[in-house]
Formats: structure tokens, C-alpha cells, sequence
């Protein structure tokens, strides 16, 4: 299920996208990772390099440039051929600047969504693969103190989830699931700068409420949504309690 297969991740220089890709490159896949943070992602090279030698590339990606997007998926088909798996994990929280915070998370999903399509539809020369799209609990629950960034992860989740349900998609061999962990150990729950939240106060409450999680409490679910080839626009949450997929609402 792993071994042979490709993979490009975005925002893979630390955090959770650091961890999906070290997890891919143990079971044997070959790894593209990028990141817009050019010291962060040559250390985190350098150190995965080391132990997994020609499975894994880099290049440097700035999720909003969609220039800089293409060239990652040039060079990762271009070095290993093919394609398997997009996991558009770059996000970022940041309510001063919510445009950023739309293009980075939102719009970065929808430039590699696009991408990761293009590259695996088997009417388009791929065989098919798997777009795993990381939205959050706040793509679920409205967040008082992080409205843009609810709005981005609602967004995800809209977008993944009406993708997957296109014949020309499905019939095509591609599919797309959501992560939506609640609080993950990781940079972007530290309360560290002004600009990420409406109200720091309000945050801390909820993470208090959900707790927070270990990076390796996320892990099984990314490796079930890859060997689950049945799984396609599941929405799953992930919390403390566990994992559990979201029922799609109707009217
Ligand atoms: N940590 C958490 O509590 C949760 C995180 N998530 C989501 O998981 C994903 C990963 O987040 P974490 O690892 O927690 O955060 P993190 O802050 O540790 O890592 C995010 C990575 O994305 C990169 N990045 C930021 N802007 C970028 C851009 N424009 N282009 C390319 N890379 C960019 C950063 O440089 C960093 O390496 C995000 O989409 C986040 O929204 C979802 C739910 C919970
Ligand atoms: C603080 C860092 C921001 C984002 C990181 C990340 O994506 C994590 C988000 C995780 C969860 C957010 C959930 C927020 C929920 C709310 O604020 C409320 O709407 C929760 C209300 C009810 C919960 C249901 C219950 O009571 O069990």
C-alpha cells in the first residue's frame, strides 16, 4: 500500500506535515515535501536524507503561488514518475491578515486539489491516487476567537467533499478525503503572536475544553484514510475521545 507509492505534502518542514511525511517515508513511499519556511524545510531534508536517502525530495513552495505549486508536482513526476498521494496540509491561523489566512489554507487546498487531479485522473495519464485534505474541528463547529480560519476550514470541506462526489473524479480513480483533528501539539496552537486570534482568552478556554493531542494521535487515521481504498469524502474528526466520520448534513 506504501511501498513504491508518491507523495507530494505541502507545509511538510515541521508539524503535522513534517510527521505524515516521515510516517509515508518509513513505509517505504517517496516524498516530495515543500514548504514556503526555506531553513525549516533544508533541515528537515537534511535529516530525512539521512535515513531515507533517494525516497525523498524537496522544494521550496509558497502554497499561494500557484507557479511554485505546479513545479513541485513537475519535479516530484519528473524524478519518480507518477503520483499517488497530495496531502495539502499547509495552513496557517492568522485572523489580522484573514486573507492570507483564505489564500494560504482555502485556496493553497484548492491550487493542489486542482494539481493533484490533473496529475493522477487516469484519463489524464495517472492511475488514479488519493487527495487528503487537512481541514480542522473549526471546519465543523463555528470558533468565536478564529472566524476566517473556521471559514477556510469550512471551505475545505465543502470543496473535498463536492470533488469527490464528481463522476469524472470518481470514475477516474481519484479520491478525497478530510482530516479535522481537534488541538494537535504543533506550532499553531502556541499563543504567540497578536495576529493569530480574536480573543487569546477565548482560545485557551476551548482548548481546555478538548485538550490537546500528540501528532502521533493523528497518525492512524492518516495511514487508515490511504489503505482505506473505499474511503472516499469521509470527513473524519479526530479528538481525544477518537475518530469519527462526520455524516454529511442535509437540508
Ligand atoms: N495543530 C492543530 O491544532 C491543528 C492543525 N490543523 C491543520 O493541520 C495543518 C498543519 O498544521 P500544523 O502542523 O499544526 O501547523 P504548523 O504551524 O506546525 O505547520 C504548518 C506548516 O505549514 C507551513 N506553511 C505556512 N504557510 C505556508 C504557505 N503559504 N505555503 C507553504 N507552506 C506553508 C509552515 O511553514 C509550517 O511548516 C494545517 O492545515 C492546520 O490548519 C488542523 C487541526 C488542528
Ligand atoms: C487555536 C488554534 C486554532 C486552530 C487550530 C486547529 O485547527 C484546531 C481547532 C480545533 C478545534 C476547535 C474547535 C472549536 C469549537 C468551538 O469553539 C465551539 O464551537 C465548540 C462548541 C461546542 C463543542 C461541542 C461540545 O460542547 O462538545
Amino acid at each position: 500500500m506504501f511501498s513504491g507509492r508518491v507523495a507530494v505534502v505541502t507545509g511538510s518542514a515541521q508539524g503535522l506535515g513534517k510527521v505524515f511525511s516521515g510516517v509515508l517515508l518509513e513505509r517505504g513511499s517517496k516524498v516530495c515535501i515543500s514548504d514556503v519556511n526555506q531553513s525549516e524545510l533544508e533541515k528537515t531534508y537534511k535529516e530525512f536524507k539521512s535515513k531515507y536517502a533517494e525516497n525523498v525530495i524537496s522544494q521550496q513552495c509558497d502554497v499561494t503561488d500557484s507557479e511554485q505549486l505546479k513545479e513541485v508536482f513537475r519535479k516530484t513526476k519528473d524524478t519518480y514518475g507518477q503520483l499517488d498521494l497530495v496531502v495539502n496540509n499547509a495552513g496557517i491561523v492568522n485572523e489580522k491578515n484573514w486573507q492570507q489566512c483564505i489564500d494560504v489554507n482555502l485556496n493553497g487546498t484548492i491550487r493542489g486539489t486542482m494539481l493533484g487531479m490533473e496529475y493522477m485522473r487516469k484519463d489524464k495519464g495517472g492511475k488514479g491516487g488519493l487527495i487528503l485534505n487537512m481541514s480542522s474541528l473549526a471546519g465543523i463547529f463555528p470558533v468565536n476567537y478564529t472566524p476566517a480560519y473556521a471559514a477556510s476550514k469550512h471551505g475545505v470541506i465543502g470543496y473535498t467533499r463536492s470533488w469527490s462526489m464528481h463522476p469524472d473524479v470518481v470514475n477516474n480513480g481519484v479520491r478525497l478525503v478530510c482530516l479535522c483533528p481537534a488541538f494537535v501539539d504543533t506550532d499553531m496552537i502556541k499563543m504567540d503572536d497578536d495576529s493569530k486570534f480574536v480573543g487569546t482568552d477565548l482560545a485557551q478556554q476551548v482548548i481546555e475544553k478538548f485538550g490537546i493531542m500528540s501528532t502521533d494521535h493523528i497518525i492512524p487515521v492518516f495511514v487508515n484514510a490511504i489503505e482505506d481504498e473505499e474511503n472516499n469524502g469521509s470527513v473524519i474528526s479526530i479528538t481525544l475521545k477518537g475518530a469519527n466520520k462526520i455524516p454529511l448534513p442535509m437540508p
